[in-house]
């Protein structure tokens, strides 16, 4: 029946104010009225339609996606929308396009490292998208490390001009997006090398394709690398390989606010620290952070409304079957999955005013910050892309054999976040940075240097060496004081045992690969301190709407206590709880799961998203699953007809010879 609300008796239990609760989820009322309008702009428009998506051959897909992202270009400006408009609608959209790399990295890298005058020469081509351009930094043989690529720019003081080469097979670029068929232009890093000496990598502006037909440019190829995983996903991209055979650039295409060669070839260094070459990187980290709370969102809504609609087992007398969403273990999967889809939400905004304030600062050439946003946009990176990446997976599975059909949605869903768990820095890679971060600070203690920010906890060591918690009872685990007491302490613990582990290598850096693991656990303890510790401060401001804050409250508790029930063996092992404590702070977080139960449907639809956004049966805002699973099914192309192509060639024989051999 159309029309019908299954979920109708499950909004009705809500016990707060699901609209006030949409504008905590969205920042503010004005981002709230901005994504409703915006959402809704692109559901109802035939145009953005996704009808289809995941069955397409893949250049089908792809020429389809290019018409929709040139559709959103037009429309962005037949609207005339603002920036931040425009990056609604691409968000709605849903689809992974070249624009991305263009508006996300490609504009990002001239702006943080062209000078003055080459944000003036490139800047409106590339705002008018007179030109596209892609981020060519990884090669086939190396990614990660980014010391270790091997494409030069030669600097030919003759001409004037640097030859950009590719000398080895594995120095071919290889994974950069929007480059394989899209790109005019690409930021190439390479290695700088003038007067025979190399001077490490830098950025150049690289014109890879004609303006006037698309053809490679001479001495350049270019083309896309191959199919990636999933159906549909981000085989939408053309993710691209490029090499270069003495290409010649201008002079004034090497990218010089870093860095500078004269006219002479002589290479210059300007006062501005080396790292801000890696300063696009730290921008994008910081935007995937952000996201992580959309993909995660999206996937426990679809799977929060699915578990409500889902019955199985546990009928009495005839009556109907237990929600699924009702087990305590499906809650046990569920409910830290929604919690932490908050809890990234507010670390996200947090860590959006902390880029803000770096970038404020960097302009001012104050860089004094800079190590800590690394850290911070590095760690925050690796944790919430994993969490989110195993939750949508996790998602998938709480909606049983359903949750694997591509009308559920989370498998594309799935295809297209996991490899932000690898792009923009292998996860374990960037927890890595911050341990090395986390032991400079270590071995700074007691210099008088004293540590701020997200490290200033460090600054209480000898406290955080010895305190015990105090808790004695399950609700005590609520207190705000005694959670973070608990994961600073763990946090400092486990930093100082590395760095006292450390300190036994006399070589630092052989010590620091051989206790690589234990770095990578301490990194993601301190991770996980920064996001529970904005939880609890975002709860310390004014939340209006009626039971906001204790839904919020909630939530946070669920996190934390998920958390360290998960990594018990921390808290335990480093000594700051006892074994009681923790069994404590599990009956309080199977009480919290209860109090959250008959608010979970709403908690979701105050991520409110269009059911086209959604793009899930399971996920649907009606919950009327069966009759649209059923329906979608025979839209499959298998069920155009009774009879499979194929039958007559292959099956057909062999009915026939079945037949024969019975009737032998
Ligand atoms: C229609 C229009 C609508 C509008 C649409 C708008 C759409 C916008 C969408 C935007 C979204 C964008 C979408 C993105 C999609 C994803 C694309 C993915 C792209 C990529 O993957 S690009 C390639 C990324 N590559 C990496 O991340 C490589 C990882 N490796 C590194 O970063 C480094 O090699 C590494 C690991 C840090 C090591 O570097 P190295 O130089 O060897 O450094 P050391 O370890 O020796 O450290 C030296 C020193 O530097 C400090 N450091 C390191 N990195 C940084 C940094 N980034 N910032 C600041 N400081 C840094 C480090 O801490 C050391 O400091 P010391 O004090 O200890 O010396
Ligand atoms: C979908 C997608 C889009 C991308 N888009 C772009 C783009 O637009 N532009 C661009 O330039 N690049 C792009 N990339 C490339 C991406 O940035 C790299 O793949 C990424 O940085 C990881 O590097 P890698 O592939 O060299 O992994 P590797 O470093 O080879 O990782 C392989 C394994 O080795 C481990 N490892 C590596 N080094 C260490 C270490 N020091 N200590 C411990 N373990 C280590 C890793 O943890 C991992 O398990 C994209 C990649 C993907 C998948």
């Amino acid at each position: 029946m159309e029309g019908v609300d299954y979920l109708a008796d499950e909004r009705k239990k809500a016990e707060f104010d699901v609209n006030e609760m949409k504008i905590v989820w969205a920042g503010s009322r004005h981002n709230f009225e901005l994504s409703d309008r915006i959402s809704k702009l692109v559901a109802n428009d035939p145009g953005f339609s996704k009808e289809g998506r995941t069955m397409l051959p893949r250049k089908e897909l792809f020429k389809n996606t290019l018409r929709k992202a040139t559709y959103a270009w037009k429309r962005i400006i037949e609207l005339r929308l603002s920036e931040e408009e425009a990056a609604k609608l691409r968000h709605f959209v849903d689809e992974p396009a070249f624009t991305d790399l263009h508006w996300g990295m490609f504009i990002p890298a001239i702006k943080g490292q062209g000078t003055d005058e080459q944000q003036k020469k490139w800047l409106p081509l590339a705002y008018k998208m007179q030109i596209i351009g892609c981020y060519a930094q990884t090669e086939l043989g190396h990614g990660s490390n980014v010391q270790g690529l091997e494409t030069t720019a030669t600097f030919d003081p003759q001409t004037d001009e640097f030859v950009i080469h590719s000398p080895t097979l594995t120095s071919s670029k290889w994974w950069p997006g929007g480059l394989g068929k899209v790109s005019t232009h690409a930021v190439v890093y390479a290695r700088l090398i003038t007067n025979g000496k190399d001077y490490g990598i830098n950025g150049f502006i690289v014109q890879l394709r004609s303006l006037e037909d698309h053809k490679p440019l001479p001495g350049v190829t270019v083309g896309d690398i191959g199919l990636k995983f999933g159906n549909g996903a981000y085989n939408t991209m053309d993710n691209g390989v490029l090499r270069f055979d003495h290409v010649r650039i201008p002079r004034d295409q090497m990218l010089m606010r870093v860095s500078q060669v004269t006219r002479e070839g002589k290479y210059v260094q300007s006062d501005v620290p080396r790292q801000l070459l890696y300063g696009t990187m730290v921008y994008v980290r910081q935007t995937i952070v952000s996201d992580a709370s959309n993909a995660l969102s999206r996937a426990v809504c679809i799977a929060t409304r699915y578990s409500a609609v889902r019955r199985q087992f546990g009928s009495q007398n005839g009556g109907q079957e237990i929600q699924v969403i009702d087990y305590k273990t499906q809650q046990n999967r569920l409910f830290p999955l929604l919690a932490s889809a908050y809890a990234f939400r507010f670390v996200g905004e947090w860590l959006k005013w902390l880029y803000t304030d770096v970038t404020q600062r960097l302009q001012a050439n104050d860089f004094s910050t800079l190590p800590e946003a690394h850290a911070c946009t590095a760690g925050l990176k690796s944790l919430t892309t994993t969490a989110t990446a195993d939750g949508i997976e996790e998602c998938r599975k709480l909606c049983g054999g359903h949750g694997y059909l591509c009308s559920s949605g989370l498998p594309e869903l799935f295809a297209v976040y996991v490899p932000a768990c690898t792009y923009e820095g292998d996860n374990t890679v960037l927890l890595l940075q911050v341990a090395r971060f986390l032991m400079k600070t270590v071995s700074q203690l007691g210099s008088g240097k004293k540590p701020v920010g997200t490290i200033a906890y460090m600054g209480r060591i000898e406290h955080l060496m010895q305190c015990r918690s105090d808790v004695k009872q399950a609700k005590d685990w609520l207190k705000p004081s005694a959670v973070v007491e608990a994961f600073e302490a763990r946090a400092a613990r486990m930093s100082v045992a590395c760095a006292q582990n450390l300190s036994k290598f006399d070589n630092p850096e052989e010590g620091f690969a051989e206790l690589a693991a234990d770095l990578a656990e301490a990194a993601v303890a301190h991770c996980q301190l920064i996001v529970v510790s904005k939880f609890i401060e975002k709860l310390q401001q004014d939340i209006p709407g009626e039971g906001v804050k204790q839904q919020l409250e909630v939530l946070c508790g669920i996190y934390y206590l998920f958390l360290l029930h998960k990594h018990q063996g921390d808290f335990l092992g480093t000594g700051y709880i006892t074994s009681k404590q923790a069994s404590l702070a599990n009956d309080q977080l199977r009480a919290l799961y209860s109090q959250l139960r008959p608010n979970a449907i709403s908690l979701v639809d105050a991520f409110n998203y269009t059911d086209h956004f959604l793009d899930s049966i399971l996920g649907r805002y009606d919950g009327n699953v069966y009759p649209k699973l059923y329906e979608a099914a025979w839209k499959d192309p298998l069920n155009q007809s009774d009879i499979a192509d194929g039958f007559h060639e292959y099956i057909r024989p062999l009915l026939k010879q079945q037949l024969r051999t019975a009737r032998l």
